[in-house]
């Protein structure tokens, strides 16, 4: 295992927010969190790479909990896309460099700036390379993050809503390099989500939070309507769809039912 949370809990203020959470990420695969608003996806992941530190319980990266680790050593590990992208007044070129000072010095190697290019390439950035990141749409802040992440090259990226701010062509380029640096170098993706059909498609494994806890883990072709309405509670039906599973709602959607009263 490449992540272990160890039953671990979490509270800002006094207020409970994650309660006895336990999971194991493997190599190689793409887990989702998924849950209702405030459920405390967001809260995970930030306890996962230690922006926030857990009331008890542990994480441990390959086996070392990260208790024991520094900063720099635990984003040699792990690289973390945040769901509110900072923007500051520096580059993109300059923002997804800071992706490889895990592995520099105090000087940028020839290595550090091959990489950088590579990626600035791989998602099409080159024309954005030199416009400042506080004057960038959202979909673009997104993409710059996660370069930087890709960029930090580490076995675990942990991703919160990595594609909230891009239209469908960027959705799929996006997940579509995530899982193949996922599959062919052998790291661990783990996302949070609201978009469950991206979820079908794109994961391996999930996880439900509800209420702080957690619901169910398993394969992602385990998720189910008895599932997703317990979690949500909303009425869904699950079908199959050119190979793939696609979640619609149970009940007739509103459009239709105003189409055909007017
Ligand atoms: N800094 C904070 N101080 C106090 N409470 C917080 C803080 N950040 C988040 N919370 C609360 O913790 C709970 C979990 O928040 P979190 O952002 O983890 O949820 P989430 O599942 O990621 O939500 P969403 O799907 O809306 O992004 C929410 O009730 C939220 O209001």
């Amino acid at each position: 295992m490449i992540l272990t949370v160890n039953d671990i809990s979490f509270k800002y203020n006094r207020h409970t927010t994650l309660k006895d959470i336990s999971f194991t990420i493997k190599k190689g695969e793409i887990t989702v969190v998924l849950g209702p608003n405030g459920v405390g996806k967001t809260t995970l992941l930030k306890c996962m790479n230690g922006i926030l530190k857990p009331t008890c319980g542990d994480i441990l990266v390959a086996g070392k909990n990260i208790k024991k680790m520094g900063l720099r050593e635990i984003s040699g590990n792990m690289s973390y896309v945040a769901q509110k992208c900072e923007s500051a007044r520096m580059t993109a070129f300059d923002a997804i460099l800071m992706g490889r000072r895990p592995h520099m010095g105090w000087k940028v190697g020839k290595n550090d700036l091959k990489k950088v290019d590579g990626v600035i390439k791989h998602l099409g950035l080159e024309h954005l390379a030199l416009n400042h990141v506080d004057e960038m749409s959202g979909g673009e802040l997104q993409k710059v993050a996660i370069a930087r992440a890709l960029v930090q090259e580490t076995d675990i990226i942990l991703l919160d809503e990595p594609t909230s701010s891009l239209d469908m062509k960027n959705q799929e380029e996006i997940l579509e390099l995530i899982e193949r640096v996922v599959k062919e170098h052998r790291v661990a993706a783990v996302m949070t989500m609201h978009d469950l059909n991206t979820a079908l498609r794109y994961a391996d494994n999930y996880i439900f939070l509800k209420e702080g806890s957690i619901f169910d883990t398993g394969p992602i072709e385990k998720v189910s309507p008895v599932m997703v309405s317990e979690v949500y509670g909303i009425s869904v039906e699950i079908i199959r769809h050119k190979g793939y599973s696609v979640i619609i709602p149970a009940t007739e959607s509103r459009r239709k039912t105003t189409k055909k009263a007017a």
